[in-house]
């Protein structure tokens, strides 16, 4: 491993353990580590399938063989599910999962091991390990390694020789991919809006990472996807017709939820063609823990329950409506906040919430059951399309936004996890031709740097004349203090000046930036990133000073 790499992974897992304050930092190291490795694995995985497909090379070098049968799951800890449905072929995207009733997904579980844990539990003595024909192909080498089944990067399996490719190198515009999750990025609020419940949650930290194996109490596994970073071998996303109030519904219940604040337009219209909607009935099991993960869900009315359950679940479970029981029906709610079959409810979602995201993310098993406490309406999206879509643009956003901030000199002193925590408080905001970013004589409470297309710096003189002062295109801020700007386009120094002290001092904006009437309609419209005045002071708090400072010398105010 390079050190740069390495420096990258202590950085990163120093950010994630600064946001997340876990209770338990051990446990969270090690969760964090296992999250990464199990999405490098993935990308691995993916990269060989392509390697392996224009070579016509037996799927062996690239498929976990399952397991089947052998209980063997330090990584769950829970007992196999011997009659769990086969994954003979994967399910086509677009298959809803409304058409039939029932608690499970309309995706089979896979019987498929699930990625073996290095900090799990050893397996039962009872239970023998796998034989060797249920192993993988790479049976003699990565099978057996808790790293899992691949020879990726960061696999020590590296420094011998047991005559496999060279590991591929992932890449994402031109630049290396180190081992990373691409959605270690939970800010410390809840970005998916359900409303976390206080009482004794059952996993430390945050459960955006990835969730504990004691929460899994049922074996189950996934063979996730994984992320298309090339866009080269996406696969059609599903396209569901809908009409203009359907669309006009989801815009209004996606419209303030984090996890889509970060498409632009062409990945929103993906998103929207894709959504399902589904109702579901008062005590409807949307999802159930264990499961393997299908679906995203956003609500768009209703009321719905998250529950966890600690203990490990009866092998029947998925085929055990919540009604079938009349006992369990009639103690329903033994304490508050428990329910006798799906355990302690840690969440409730309302309108504009979501849920579902975990297994989508980290390719684990459901780490909660979501039950409906009224009939609500929901917008489910498929995995594939929540992958493609939505973690790719955090993904994208995040690098971007990094290498962005990278290159800001004023920056400099920040660290990695700093200028991290920056790129992720970044938003993109997309403006129409002549539409103003920022107006002269406003109150300025954002900062802004272009990400795309043109903008132009305008001015009122003293006889109230327009002027153009210049002209900002990618990579330009504004809004912020940036030397070189100044240097490169002189005629900026005032509305960059003007807007970075407005911003630090609370004065009016001293000069207007709007979107460029583009002679060319086929050339992007003006997309900026912002950072806002709370981030900004809560981000930026430590250099206030410094920039303080700096803008009275350079200009003296
Ligand atoms: N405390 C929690 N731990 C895990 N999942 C939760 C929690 N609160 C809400 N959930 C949601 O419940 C969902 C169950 O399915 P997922 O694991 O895919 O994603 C999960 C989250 O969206």
């Amino acid at each position: 491993m390079s050190t740069s790499t390495f420096e990258s992974l202590v950085s990163d897992l120093t950010r994630d353990v600064q946001r997340a304050q876990p209770k338990d930092a051990l446990q969270f190291c090690a969760n964090w580590f296992q999250s990464r490795l199990e999405e490098q694995r993935t990308l691995s995985r993916d990269t060989l399938h392509r390697h392996a497909r224009d070579i016509h090379a037996s799927s062996d070098l690239y498929v976990d063989v399952p397991m089947t049968g052998s209980g063997y799951s330090p990584g769950i800890g829970g007992p196999s599910v011997p009659n769990g449905p086969s994954r003979s072929s994967p399910a086509p995207a677009t298959i809803s999962p409304f058409s039939t009733p029932g608690p499970g997904p309309s995706l089979g579980l896979g019987q498929h091991a699930p990625p073996i844990s290095p900090f799990a539990q050893p397996p039962p003595q009872n239970q023998p390990p796998p034989s060797s024909s249920q192993r993988s192909s790479l049976r003699n080498s990565a099978s057996y390694s808790p790293f899992g089944t691949l020879n990726v990067a960061g696999n020590a399996l590296l420094s011998e020789d047991h005559g496999m490719q060279t590991p591929p190198v992932f890449r994402i515009d031109g630049k290396d991919l180190p081992p990373t999750s691409p959605l270690t990025t939970s800010p410390p609020v809840n970005p998916f809006g359900y409303e976390q419940q206080q009482l004794s949650p059952p996993a430390p930290g945050d459960y955006l990472h990835p969730p504990t194996s004691a929460i899994f109490a049922r074996r189950t596994s996934v063979s996730a996807e994984s992320i298309l970073v090339d866009g080269l071998d996406a696969k059609p996303l599903p396209v569901y017709q809908k009409s203009p109030d359907q669309l006009r519904r989801i815009k209004a219940s996606i419209q303030n939820n984090f996890i889509f604040r970060d498409l632009d337009e062409e990945q929103e219209t993906g998103v929207l063609n894709a959504m399902q909607e589904k109702t579901t009935v008062k005590d409807e099991v949307v999802i159930r823990q264990g499961d393997v993960g299908d679906y995203f869900y956003v609500v768009e009315s209703g009321l719905l329950e998250c529950y966890i359950r600690s203990n490990p679940l009866p092998p029947t479970w998925s085929s055990a409506s919540p009604s079938a029981s009349p006992k369990l029906a009639e103690n329903k709610f033994l304490a508050p906040g428990h329910h006798p079959e799906f355990g302690k409810k840690v969440a409730e979602c309302r309108e504009g919430n979501s849920f579902g995201e975990l297994a989508l993310m980290y390719g684990h098993p459901r780490a909660a059951t979501v039950l409906s406490i009224e009939p609500s309406t929901l917008w489910a999206l498929d995995r594939t399309t929540f992958r493609t879509i939505i973690l790719q643009a955090a993904y994208r956003k995040r690098t971007m936004y990094e290498h962005f901030l990278s290159t800001v000199p004023l920056l400099g002193s920040l660290e990695a996890a700093e200028k991290s925590k920056i790129a992720d408080a970044l938003v993109s905001r997309i403006y129409v031709d002549g539409e103003a970013v920022v107006k002269q004589g406003e109150m300025g409470d954002n900062f802004f740097f272009v990400e795309e297309g043109e903008a132009v710096c305008t001015k009122r003189d003293g006889q109230g004349q327009e002027i153009t002062v210049g002209r900002l295109k990618k990579g330009d801020y504004f809004g912020g203090l940036y030397p070189h700007l100044f240097v490169r386009a002189l005629l900026l120094i005032i509305p960059f000046h003007s807007a970075e002290l407005s911003l630090l001092r609370m004065e009016p904006r001293a000069a207007t930036v709007s979107a460029v009437n583009r002679a060319d309609p086929s050339q992007p419209k003006l997309k900026v990133a912002a950072l806002d005045a709370p981030a900004f002071t809560r981000l930026l708090g430590p250099l206030r000073e410094i920039m303080e400072r700096k803008a009275g010398e350079r200009y003296g105010r």
